[in-house]
């Protein structure tokens, strides 16, 4: 079978340059942007402006809004940080890795909608490294990311189409269900105010 060319991004700039070009489209081809994401070398002086870590939880800092169709969000993990098990919203979540590792642990849905079903059921796990970049969305299952470096930040840049700004959570002994607003640690490479204050849930 013929293998189409991938487009190399130069830079941080120039991929989500070909990312505004890719999702002018209504139907996007999933295939395609992994491939482009995955082809960006990651490079630190590029994306740093926009890395701010907290100490106790991983950061959602956002990098682009691309045009209304898809957010770029760089994700801090200190050592030891993680998210709970969740879904993503029926969007597309694309996960590039900029810096270190981080595992990512995949679970089935629960089957019992309205009652606590005991332990959720996990279907894999595996390492995704530098340059790396993951898919999932929610046909596929709901996931865990961490860092489990006891020595090392890791960094991922996340593309969400469409955008979302609620999540559901699960508990991993019972499966029951939660919302969860998430919020921004910074936008713009510009440290957000009161609101993340107020309510820092992320996920
Ligand atoms: N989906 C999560 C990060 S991850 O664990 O994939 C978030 O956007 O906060
Ligand atoms: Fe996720």
């Amino acid at each position: 079978m013929e293998k189409t060319e991938v487009m190399k991004p130069k830079s941080l700039d120039d991929l989500i340059k070909l990312l505004h070009k890719l999702f002018e489209s209504d139907k996007i081809n999933v295939e395609e942007v992994q491939q482009i994401m995955e082809a960006y070398d990651s490079n630190l002086q590029e994306w740093k402006q926009f890395a701010m870590f907290d100490p106790t939880r991983y950061t959602r800092n956002l990098v682009d809004e691309g045009n209304g169709k898809f957010n770029l969000i760089l994700l801090c993990w200190g050592e030891g940080q993680g998210s709970s098990i969740h879904d993503h919203t029926d969007s597309h979540c694309f996960m590039k890795m900029l810096q270190g590792q981080l595992k990512e642990t995949l679970f089935e849905w629960p089957n019992n909608k309205t009652q606590d079903v005991g332990d959720m059921v996990q279907k894999s796990q595996r390492i995704l490294k530098e340059n790396q970049c993951a898919y999932i969305n929610d046909s596929l299952g709901l996931h865990r990311v961490e860092n489990d470096s006891h020595t090392e930040g890791s960094v991922s840049l996340h593309l969400y189409s469409p955008p979302f700004d609620t999540c559901q959570t699960f508990d991993e002994r019972t499966g029951h269900k939660n919302t969860a607003k998430m919020t921004f640690w910074s936008k713009f490479g510009k440290r957000t105010q009161s609101e993340t204050t107020v309510s820092q849930e992320n996920n």
